[in-house]
């Protein structure tokens, strides 16, 4: 990126999301042009099977994302009282079409729909939130193919503010399969951006507040708005915020969104921090991008430089 400058009055440096994902944006745009180059124009299909506002917002705006960086991108909504058939049918077709290198369907299906099902039903290929059970023990072997786009996002985000990662302590706050878990298993293995000291906390964790106080980098993934604040942090800790929750307030929009992490006690405590909105929301889509690319050249066989 281009500074990792900043820091406010008291020298915390806020961890620039946008900054960093304009730069993975731009790599990616590289990467298209080599596709092209190769005739192959990299296409990315999102599902869309809800009525919830707010996916709807992530949809239209990865549909954005990918405009700008030259990838094609396909959109199939589904009614949310549809039978489930008409997904699982959705994604086999997807699955058969070639110009189509990257699949996402959006989470979460309406209830009669089988979650696991629909992420066993995409091919593995072209799996590029790396949900598949296929990607996700390719992960945990350390032979990641695709790595899902929130922990990636972050791992990018550690990298670009040189955060300290080899023999640290972290907390990982949260365990789902999207970024709970795999956050932690990229944290634990060998190499860069990984090589620390991890701890995975939930909602049975007996003692968090023992677990944060010694926390070199804190990863807050809990969907609990503010759930942990400055109080509970170390001098110093970088400090990342996953959470990205609407709440009720009195604005345009009727919402503001925050973070799991109180973000003014915690700057104060912190040693660099995330924003939201700004921090890891634009890492996210920006390694769906990554990804999709990724998937392109790997369905096309034209050699990219990724990791
Ligand atoms: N199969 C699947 N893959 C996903 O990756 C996936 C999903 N399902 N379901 C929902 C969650 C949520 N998610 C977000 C990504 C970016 C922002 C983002 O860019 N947020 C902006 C603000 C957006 C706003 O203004 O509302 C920011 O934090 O700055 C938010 C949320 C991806 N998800």
């Amino acid at each position: 990126m281009t500074e990792t400058s900043d820091g406010d009055a008291d020298g915390t440096r806020i961890i620039d999301g946008e900054a960093v994902a304009a730069d993975v944006r731009d790599d990616v745009a590289a990467h298209v042009e080599t596709l092209e180059e190769e005739g192959v124009t990299p296409g990315l299909a999102t599902v869309l099977m809800s009525d919830d506002p707010a996916s709807e917002t992530y949809v239209s705006m990865k549909q954005r994302d990918c405009e700008e960086v030259g990838i094609e991108s396909v959109h199939v909504e589904i009614d949310a009282d549809a039978p489930a058939e008409e997904l699982y049918e959705t994604i086999d077709d997807l699955n058969e079409r070639e110009d189509v290198h990257g699949i996402l369907v959006q989470l979460p299906v309406p209830d009669h729909v089988d979650k696991r099902r629909v992420l066993r039903q995409i091919a593995p290929v072209k799996d590029v939130d790396g949900f598949h059970p296929e990607n996700v023990g390719r992960l945990v072997a350390g032979d990641a193919r695709f790595k899902p786009c929130t922990p990636h996002g972050v791992q990018k985000l550690l990298a670009a503010y040189d955060v300290e990662t080899e023999g640290a302590d972290a907390v990982v706050v949260g365990r789902s399969d999207i970024v709970g878990k795999p956050m932690a298993n990229l944290l634990i293995q060998k190499g860069p951006i990984g090589n620390a000291t991890t701890t995975v906390c939930h909602s049975r964790t007996r003692d968090l507040e023992g677990k944060l106080a010694t926390a070199d980098i804190v990863i807050a993934a809990v969907g609990v708005p503010e759930f942990i604040d400055g109080s509970m942090l170390k001098e110093g800790a970088t400090v990342i915020d996953v959470g990205i929750n609407r709440v009720d307030a009195d604005t345009e929009k009727g919402y503001a969104l925050v973070g799991d992490v109180e973000y003014e006690s915690a700057k104060e405590a912190a040693g660099a921090i995330t924003p939201v909105p700004g921090g890891v929301g634009p890492m996210t889509r920006a390694m769906l991008l990554y990804n999709t690319v990724k998937a392109a050249g790997l369905q096309s066989d034209v050699a990219l430089d990724l990791d």
